[in-house]
């Protein structure tokens, strides 16, 4: 069964005006934007942490105002833009702390496809801003395992991309889209036009607080919308699978 989410004329004083996004059923969407554009408050809302001055977000139908932060916290994930841990913990101690229990373990799948293995032991606070990033995601994607495993979960991730090398980045956004075919909702913000331009099903631009262009990450990604969102001008290399956005000129 796929889940919606569905946001309509959400509102955030003084955060972001009225954003108008028709939905997302499955697979991922990119939030693109400049600093200050408003894609973490946002996210905010969608997760249902922060709650919108006007309109409601819906997740499978339900508007999430309604629902507990423990129940929502069954199906939804959250990655924040900031996380940290001041305590010393190991990453196994950070894993199990969110672990939903539907398994006594942590998740073969999980340490392969983040590389935790050498980070299990090894203490938080001892952690590369990489290695940390990592232990969070993995954080975010335990708490709501199964419902991943199903395809019934919803994610949102804020920048999850950040302090990643390339090798991980590229391996997370190939285990995203996996996911995302197996028909969870993945809604992330981050920086990278060619990211969101090869593994986006669905991309969203936001400036100053409103969203400029949502839809199809064919439709959406052109270089007159990448210059209004971002002032800075681009050219598109043809190139498979999708091509590839250059920035020329501010
Ligand atoms: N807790 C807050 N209270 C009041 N204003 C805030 C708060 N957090 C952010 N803002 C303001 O809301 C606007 C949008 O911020 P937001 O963090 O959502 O942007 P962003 O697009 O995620 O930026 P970045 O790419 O730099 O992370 C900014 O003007 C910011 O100053």
């Amino acid at each position: 069964m796929t889940r919606e989410l569905r946001a309509e004329h959400i509102c955030l004083t003084n955060r972001f005006k009225r954003l108008y996004i028709v939905h997302a059923s499955s697979g991922i969407v990119c939030l693109l934007g400049a600093n200050g554009a408003g894609k973490s408050s946002l996210l905010e809302v969608l997760a249902g942490l922060t709650p919108a001055t006007e309109g409601e977000v819906l997740w499978g139908g339900q508007p999430t105002a309604q629902r507990s932060l423990a129940e929502l916290a069954v199906e939804r994930g959250y990655l924040a833009q900031k996380p940290s841990i001041q305590f010393e913990l190991t990453g196994r101690d950070c894993l199990q702390f969110f672990n939903d229990h539907t398994q006594q373990q942590i998740p073969g799948m999980l340490i392969e496809k983040l590389g935790l293995t050498t980070l299990l032991d090894k203490v938080y606070t001892h952690m590369s801003g990489g290695e940390q990033q990592r232990i969070f995601i993995a954080r975010t994607l335990l708490q709501v395992w199964q419902p991943l495993m199903d395809g019934n979960a919803l994610l949102i991730l804020d920048e999850p991309l950040q302090s990643l090398d390339i090798r991980h980045q590229h391996a997370l956004m190939c285990w995203l889209a996996d996911l995302g075919i197996r028909g969870n909702q993945i809604v992330m913000s981050c920086h990278d036009v060619n990211i969101a331009n090869t593994f986006a099903d669905t991309v969203w631009l936001a400036r100053s607080g409103e969203l400029l262009a949502s839809g199809p990450v064919e439709e959406v990604m052109t270089l007159d919308n990448l210059w209004r969102t971002f002032d800075c001008h681009f050219d598109f290399l043809e190139r498979e699978p999708r091509g590839v956005f250059v920035p020329v000129s501010v």
